[in-house]
């Protein structure tokens, strides 16, 4: 497990300098044979990172998520809107410089071993040869391969995990101020989470900006300082998991009874679990109490906490009618 001075605390001490802004980004692809047919895979994305924070955009499938990380690499070209890289318009080289990217699904040279594949990405950012030898050996042992693995093995012989793990350091070759990683622990079992997630705390102790994507809720609580909810193409809420989920200082109750209207005046992220109505309280629990009485409504249990990551995701989707499968 993570000691308390790896894991992100409130108040955040970030430095409050954007390196990454939109304004109303959005994206429309169209498909079909004549090009008919439209996907609006963002709508109207206006979001900002800071220098130095590790952002997680959450969202289902399908939400958005990659389209947003490959808009900001330039990878896809956006309908509307702009978007700002480290001060510059997305596309501008010398931005391209200072990030590094992991994508989904990275491809990668099964017939070379990881130190040729990483020489050769090495070689991409004209790392002279004097530098890409220590250069190697740093990220190897960053993400944790054995020179010796590296130095033998064919990529194809290798696990998910340790791909995942070369992945990781070709993004890293070119020492970039910015990560962009795409589902970084999907497809991986737990050791491979938990070394990925130590990776990243490690780039953040280095000052690094993080922004990455995922579905793993537990995975962001743990190591963002803020997060975003995508949902079909929109930016539903972004700030820093005490802004979104409160500090636990909030009453969490759960009514049988009653219906959402006498209900919402009390309780905010109102969610309708196993016959009975679940909510955080927004006004005073005695008058609450009275309401219920008044109401005849029956109180289950009521606790003084905050809701997780997961259910403050879910609450959020369902209100907007959408489901959420993991
Ligand atoms: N090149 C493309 N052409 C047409 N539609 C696309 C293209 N890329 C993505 N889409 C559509 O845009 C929407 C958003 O896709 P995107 O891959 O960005 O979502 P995501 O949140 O990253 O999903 P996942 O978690 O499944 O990777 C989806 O409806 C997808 O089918």
């Amino acid at each position: 497990m993570y000691s308390a001075a790896d894991l992100p605390t409130e108040p955040i001490q970030i430095n409050a300098v954007p390196v990454v802004q939109t304004w109303n980004l959005s994206k429309v692809y169209r498909t079909g044979f004549w090009l008919n047919q439209k996907i609006e895979s963002l709508k109207d994305c206006s979001l900002t990172v800071y220098q130095g924070e590790t952002f997680g955009l959450l969202g289902p499938n399908g939400a958005g998520k990659t389209t947003l990380l490959k808009t900001l690499l330039g990878i896809v070209r956006p309908t509307s809107g702009k978007a700002v890289l480290l001060g510059h318009p997305i596309g501008n080289l010398n931005v391209k410089q200072k990030i590094g990217y992991l994508p989904e699904n990275a491809y990668i040279y099964d017939y070379l071993t990881a130190w040729e594949f990483l020489d050769f990405i090495a070689g991409l950012f004209h790392l002279p040869s004097s530098l890409r030898r220590k250069r190697i050996t740093e990220l190897l042992d960053l993400v944790g391969l054995a020179r010796s693995t590296a130095l033998k093995k064919k990529l194809k012989q290798y696990s998910k995990g340790m791909l995942q793990r070369v992945g990781m350091a070709q993004a890293l070759i070119n020492d970039p101020e910015i990560v962009f990683l795409d589902e970084p622990m999907s497809g991986l079992d737990p050791m491979g989470r938990y070394r990925m997630r130590e990776i990243i705390l490690s780039l953040k102790k280095q000052g690094k900006t993080i922004f990455f994507n995922s579905h793993i809720l537990a995975d962001v609580e743990q190591i963002c300082d803020r997060i975003a909810l995508l949902a079909l193409g929109e930016l539903i809420c972004q700030g820093s998991l005490n802004e979104l989920l409160g500090d636990g200082n909030a009453y969490q109750a759960i009514v049988k009874g009653g219906n959402s209207e006498t209900l919402t005046p009390w309780l905010t992220n109102l969610s309708w679990e196993n016959s009975c109505w679940h909510g955080q309280l927004i006004g005073e629990l005695d008058q609450f109490l009275i309401h219920l009485k008044q109401f005849d409504l029956q109180l289950i249990s009521i606790h003084l906490a905050r809701p997780s990551l997961e259910e403050f995701f879910i609450q959020q989707l369902r209100a907007r009618g959408i489901e959420f499968s993991r």
